[in-house]
């Protein structure tokens, strides 16, 4: 099942388009006030749930579950035959640190385990695990939020991440996806400092029915800015803006991720409305570090894990549940469109702990 969140718009009344500005490189025309939204195209307050056949959602996750087998047998096996005693909570300490779950995650779920075992007299380590399942899922549920569709017109989304997350394959999935829920995508291929990542986009799009909006050189936020002029005047449902890929501490570019954010808002005052980090699923617990980081730069929105297919480990969430509780929209299990699925706390514990 694949769903969005649609929702009426929030926003006043509509006023007339401000004229599409000329881009440029620095400072872009002046702000057009007030900010200037069309009025959402479909709107509907409902989730929009796709009927996803049945054989599809349980290769999903069956995909899901060997991914994170490592992790799951760490966590299970401890559980098999065992007493209830120090030796069972050093294993399970060991197991969610190994899951790249982090001391603080981990320290929170043995103090919270062992309250538990206490108050409700539990004897059998299969009880234990039950146990845990269930603080586990209140620890993730939280992180399991929709994304809105319909609230804005058009909706402005900023994609980030460091080099190789999976950016440009996530934005390439949800535009499929959006379009399946009747939404019209327009891209800005942000990451100017590569032409072949350019071109990529620019085939992807005409491929699939995206108008993509380059430039040969230039600065990403002028891409970004014309973008948003563009899906105003089109009356584009959705806006993606690809951004190259950067390391956290690279605080020049970390800086002109900034300045992109500042000129789409000149574009749209209410814009961006989403900034989503792409995480990859491998990073360990440096995915909590890069969370940080970009969330202190941009105020993030939303994450999309990838890779959750590969040597995934998945106890990073709880690390980001703890410590940077930011909803985790999607989640990636592979390159095919519909291996990008909503987060599930539900179905992620039920992966992790059978
Ligand atoms: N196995 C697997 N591979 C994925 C997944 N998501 C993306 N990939 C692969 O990861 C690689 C990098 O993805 P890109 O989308 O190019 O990453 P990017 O963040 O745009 O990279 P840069 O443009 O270098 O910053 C590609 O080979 C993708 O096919 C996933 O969920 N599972």
């Amino acid at each position: 099942m694949f769903s969005f969140f649609k929702k009426k718009p929030q926003e006043p009344a509509p006023a007339p388009e401000a004229p599409v500005a000329p881009v440029s490189a620095e400072v872009v025309a002046p702000v057009p006030a007030p900010p200037a939204e069309a009025p959402a195209a479909e709107v509907q307050a409902e989730i929009v749930a796709a009927v996803t056949p049945i054989e599809q959602k349980q290769s999903w996750m069956a995909r899901l579950k060997v991914g994170l087998s490592k992790t799951s047998s760490n966590l299970t096996t401890l559980f098999v035959g065992a007493k209830i005693d120090d030796d069972l909570y050093e294993e399970l300490e060991s197991a969610l640190l190994v899951s790249d779950a982090g001391v603080d995650a981990t320290q929170f779920l043995l103090d919270a385990l062992k309250r538990k075992v206490k108050a409700d007299k539990l004897t059998e380590a299969e009880q234990v695990k039950t146990a845990l399942r269930t603080l586990l899922l209140e620890m993730l549920t939280p992180l399991q939020k929709p994304l809105v569709l319909g609230q804005h017109q058009p909706l402005v989304m900023m994609i980030t991440g460091v080099n190789g997350a999976g950016k440009t394959t996530t934005i390439g999935k949800l535009a499929k996806h959006m379009q399946a829920h009747h939404q019209s995508v327009l891209l800005a291929a942000g990451d100017t400092f590569r032409a072949a990542a350019r071109e990529q986009l620019t085939v992807w799009g005409q491929r699939n029915n995206v108008t993509v909006i380059a430039q040969e050189s230039g600065d990403p936020a002028a891409v970004a800015f014309d973008a948003v002029h563009s899906a105003q005047a089109r009356g584009t449902n959705v806006v993606m803006v690809d951004t190259a890929g950067r390391l956290p501490t690279q605080l020049h570019l970390m800086e002109e991720l900034k300045k992109i954010k500042r000129v789409i808002t000149k574009g749209m005052a209410t814009a961006p409305h989403e900034i989503l980090l792409i995480i990859d699923g491998n990073t360990g617990q440096n995915a909590l570090t890069q969370v940080k980081a970009f969330d202190d730069a941009l105020g993030l929105t939303g994450l999309v894990v990838t890779k959750l297919d590969g040597t995934a480990k998945g106890g990073v969430l709880a690390a980001i549940a703890r410590a940077r509780p930011i909803p985790v929209y999607f989640i990636g299990v592979g390159e095919q469109i519909e291996d990008l699925q909503p987060f599930n706390a539900q179905e992620f514990v039920e992966a992790l702990l059978g």
